[in-house]
């Protein structure tokens, strides 16, 4: 089910909870008027013997209903209403607003509220779980070094949006594991969820002893409050250069549009990150920054002005770093033990960019004490639409709103 947001690039937002549910009430009208008509003298006689007697009382079309059966459409009729209100069929009907098709197993922008609640510490578990598996995938397509690169557009800035099938298979695995670990959350991910293609991938329920030992209680949350942003392949352009150690997946869970937890996956150095805010984390921020002549880690492949708003407010001496990947530009403010991560004090980006690429790293910001947030200083919510407009400033154990003083308007300078 795809809403074309801008040319090329989907927001899938896949609910497979409804379409069972569609699938049960069309199962139960189905069986009540097999049930009911089989009540029905004048349709068993109708069926058997079309010569029967023409005096005996019909309902237009042949078929007579008993007035139990009568009762009980009624009932039914109730319960469809029930359903409309409960959000559930609005929520097929808002569907057809956004050009989708009610039958693929895909729903509309969200799950049906239906009061339930999630654990945000079984959601985490199963987050590192979709990262590795999904890293997996990244990993074997490229060391297979068959790609099947394409384009799914431009960007706005002219750059060509590349997918391949290590995006693809990777999204497969990742969603689906989430899916079916919790049918009733709303899921946004960056690539096509192909409906015909569902795989059932079962969570064994078991919680890494990682995590038990962070987040020592269950974390219940409303499902309805939940929205997981999943990027199955950060750094694409760079995967196809054969850049590896800019590679990451990544999932994010926002709870009422505040990023709560993140994790950031190397596939390619078998590292993984993840922390929840006021929860727990397996990172850590370093234990100083320069804040006065910062190195700055910024975009390589859709860089925009970026180099120049940072030496306009920094100064010649900071050192800007290209590096590829939202994931690992936010790995380059933390300790990471791997090798292949450089290290920076602050991440700047100036164009435009979408929320399955910064959520988790925010999540991780803000767990850690840190901050992301738009070049003006404002939080970005999780929810509604995939991109956002105002740039990135994202730092770690720095007075983040000096920076963001520091920083020039873009608008006015024509550095967007
Ligand atoms: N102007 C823009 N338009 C669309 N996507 C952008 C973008 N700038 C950055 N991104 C996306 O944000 C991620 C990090 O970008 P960069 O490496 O340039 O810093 C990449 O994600 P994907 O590789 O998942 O597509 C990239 O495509
Ligand atoms: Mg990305």
């Amino acid at each position: 089910m795809s809403h074309h947001s801008w040319p090329g690039v989907y927001m899938y937002t896949v609910d497979t909870r409804s379409s069972c549910d569609l699938q049960k009430l069309y199962l139960f009208i189905y069986l009540f008027l097999k049930w009911n008509l089989a009540l029905s003298p004048g349709w068993s006689a109708m069926s058997r013997s079309p010569e029967r007697p023409a005096s005996r009382a019909m309902a237009p079309m042949g078929i007579r209903l008993s007035p139990l059966g009568v009762a009980v459409f009624c009932l039914l009729g109730l319960g469809v209403l029930y359903h409309l209100y409960s959000g559930f069929l609005a929520g097929r009907f808002s569907l057809f607003g956004l050009g989708g098709e009610p039958g693929g197993g895909a729903a509309g922008p969200a799950a049906a509220a239906d009061g339930g609640t999630v654990d945000l510490r079984e959601m985490l578990a199963v987050s590192v779980l979709a990262a590795v598996r999904g890293g997996d995938e990244v990993r074997r397509v490229r060391e297979s070094n068959v790609l099947h690169e394409k384009s799914k557009g431009k960007t706005r800035e002219g750059a060509e949006d590349k997918m391949t099938s290590g995006d693809v298979l990777s999204n497969r695995k990742m969603f689906y594991l989430l899916k079916t670990a919790f049918p009733s959350v709303q899921i946004n991910t960056e690539e096509h969820v192909d409906a015909a293609d569902q795989e059932v991938i079962l969570w064994d329920h078991k919680i890494p002893e990682d995590i038990l030992k962070e987040v020592t209680t269950p974390k219940e949350v409303p499902a309805e409050s939940v929205t997981v942003w999943i990027d199955p392949l950060d750094a694409t352009q760079e995967y196809t250069e054969d850049l590896r150690k800019y590679v990451t997946t990544m999932v994010c869970v926002a709870v009422n549009g505040k990023p709560m937890l993140g994790v950031i996956h190397k596939p390619f150095s078998e590292y993984t990150a993840w922390a929840m805010v006021d929860g727990g984390s397996n990172v850590k921020a370093r234990s100083s920054y320069n804040e006065k002549t910062p190195r700055i880690v910024v975009s390589r492949s859709h860089s925009g002005m970026v180099k120049q708003v940072a030496l306009q407010t920094f100064g010649n001496q900071t050192t800007i770093i290209p590096a590829g990947g939202a994931g690992y530009k936010v790995l380059a403010l933390l300790d990471v033990p791997d090798k292949s991560q450089e290290k920076a004090d602050l991440y700047i980006h100036v164009t435009y960019i979408k929320k399955w690429d910064i959520c988790a790293g925010n999540a991780i910001l803000k767990a850690l004490g840190g901050h992301m947030t738009t070049l003006s200083g404002e939080e970005i919510s999780y929810t509604g639409s995939d991109g956002i407009e105002g740039g990135l400033l994202a730092s770690i154990r720095m007075n983040h709103q000096a920076l963001v003083r520091k920083l020039p308007d873009l608008e006015k300078t024509g550095h967007k």
